[in-house]
């Protein structure tokens, strides 16, 4: 395992070292090893044996590295990283198996997964006859699982024809017989099939593994895949089967997420191996502008509640009349309607404190204040892109905002409020001094409305972006003409500032 240090405390990171040849077109090969190792949480070196000119139409060149060099490679990794597992792809020739032995001889590990990748699924060769001796007198009898797709079981079987499940279990028996700890005989190529069944042997038992089959173009790479999430469930400390299951659940799962992606113009698509990223960015996040604190509606379900609204149609009725950004403060069911409202009219919605809400909901961000969570713990929760913001009533506040990346700061409470109990009134005065030490644009809250909202806009700091309102809007009988009204008093305000 790798080693760092956090805080004084050494720790381990499980790590794979794959032996593979680079895919230009990024789906199979060393590529798809970096992302499915990264997917899942480990550590991956890698060592080039070849590197391929590839898309999604074929093979187009493969360039084959120098033996020594491929060794120099494995060296270098070896003596120096704490490698758990090697995970073999692409070993083109002869001597390229021998030198790969040769090094975890010198330097052993605690598994080897090979993959013996012969054919592209494009059916062009990318190792070829000559090194099915090798594979089967030297580099299996080392192996601690085997994946052969179909075709490569077909191979190292001399031919032997696999067309049915029961096929695939024999070859499993058969491929054992060679020397390998275990055998994974992969079925994707199964002609005709509903589900994708994989068969694997551990010299005792058969298994058949079984998946919903994915309708999809994208599945060049899912052998590279699947070997690379094994060695990393087993780099983990996972037992045989488990990765294997795992991995298994892996790779379908992304083919699902994966299904519609549109790249290239061939006949197979490469896969996507970082589903969770995209699972978070479901929804083109909304890049923040000063000028969204403009009008800024802070939602407040009790007032909702006294007028017989609910908190999506006052957040409809808010954007209506002009709102430019929308805080919520009514939880989970609410948030995932008000979400799809706002970005269906390319408002941002940001949740007030929580941010899991903020994260289920797929909300724009949240606004925290200073006994909340961490402004840099929140941000590390929610990813570079979401919108953070933090109330400030101090300059030192202030510069910690700045400091551990929010957004934007809002400030107040302006004038005494009754929504907020116990909340300090800063002034017209705190506000200003607030907006002068600020690195970040400032929203003012607390107590403003439609009869003082000019005098707010008045102190004149060009970081002072806007108002943040509650009572104004939603304690009013028409929320529409209530933002709109006071929108209109902002755009006067604004003007004769200029
Ligand atoms: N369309 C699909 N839906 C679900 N799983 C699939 C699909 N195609 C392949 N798999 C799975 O992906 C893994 C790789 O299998 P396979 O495609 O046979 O290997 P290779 O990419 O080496 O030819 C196996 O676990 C297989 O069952
Ligand atoms: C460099 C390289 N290595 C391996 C494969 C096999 O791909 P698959 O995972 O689809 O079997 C490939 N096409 N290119
Ligand atoms: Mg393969």
């Amino acid at each position: 395992m790798v080693s760092t240090e956090n805080n004084g405390h050494k720790m381990k990171i499980p790590h794979v070292m794959t032996v593979a040849g680079s895919d230009s077109g990024a789906g199979a090969g060393i590529q798809a090893d970096l992302k499915a190792c990264a997917a899942l949480g480990v550590y991956c070196s890698t060592v080039i044996t070849a590197v391929t000119a590839q898309n999604t139409v074929g093979v187009q060149g493969v360039n084959i590295l120098p033996e020594d060099f491929v060794a120099e490679q494995m060296k270098s990794v070896l003596s120096d990283m704490e490698v758990d597992v090697v995970k073999t792809g692409m070993l083109p020739s002869v001597g390229m198996v021998k030198v790969l032995l040769h090094s975890i001889k010198e330097y052993p590990v605690q598994a080897l997964v090979v993959d013996p990748v012969m054919v592209a699924t494009s059916g062009d060769v990318l190792a070829g006859s000559s090194v099915l001796p090798v594979f089967r007198q030297e580099l299996l009898p080392m192996a601690d699982l085997v994946t052969p797709n179909l075709k490569e079981a077909s191979y190292l079987l001399g031919g032997m024809h696999l067309e049915t499940v029961a096929d695939m279990r024999s070859a499993a028996k058969l491929i054992h017989d060679m020397g390998p700890r275990n055998v994974l005989v992969k079925g994707g190529d199964l002609p005709a099939s509903m589900d994708a069944v994989d068969v694997f042997f551990d010299g005792v038992n058969l298994y058949e593994l079984g998946s919903t089959r994915i309708n999809t173009r994208n599945t060049h790479g899912t052998g590279c895949t699947l070997a690379s999430s094994i060695a990393a469930e087993l780099a983990k400390g996972l037992p045989m089967l488990s990765a294997v299951k795992i991995a298994k659940r892996y790779v379908e799962t992304a083919l699902n997420y994966g299904k519609d992606m549109a790249i290239g113009r061939g006949p197979q698509g490469p896969f996507d191996h970082l589903l969770k990223l995209k699972v978070c960015r479901s929804v083109a996040p909304r890049a923040f502008c000063p000028s969204d604190l403009f009008l800024y509606a802070v939602t407040d379900s009790g007032m909702n509640g006294k007028w017989g609204r609910s908190i999506s149609d006052a957040v409809k009725a808010a954007i209506e009349g002009g709102a430019t950004i929308v805080q919520l403060r009514d939880f989970i069911e609410a948030a995932k309607e008000c979400v799809s409202i706002c970005h269906s009219k390319g408002v941002p919605i940001l949740i007030n404190d929580r941010v899991d809400v903020a994260l289920a909901s797929d909300a724009d961000g949240v606004h925290v204040g200073q006994s909340d969570m961490p402004v840099s713990l929140v941000r590390s929760l929610l990813g570079p892109e979401k919108i953070i913001g933090v109330s400030c009533k101090t300059l030192q506040q202030a510069h910690e905002a700045w400091i551990n990346g929010a957004d934007y700061i809002g400030s107040g409470g302006v004038f005494p409020t009754n929504t907020k109990a116990n909340n300090k009134t800063i002034g017209l005065d705190g506000l200003k001094e607030v907006c002068l030490a600020s690195k970040l644009p400032v929203v003012a809250i607390g107590g403003i409305g439609l009869s003082n909202a000019h005098s707010v806009m008045e102190i004149n700091v060009p970081n002072l972006e806007g108002v943040a309102v509650v009572s104004a809007l939603f304690n009013a009988e028409c929320v529409s003409s209530a933002t709109k009204q006071l929108h209109e008093i902002l755009k006067q305000a604004v003007q004769t500032r200029k």
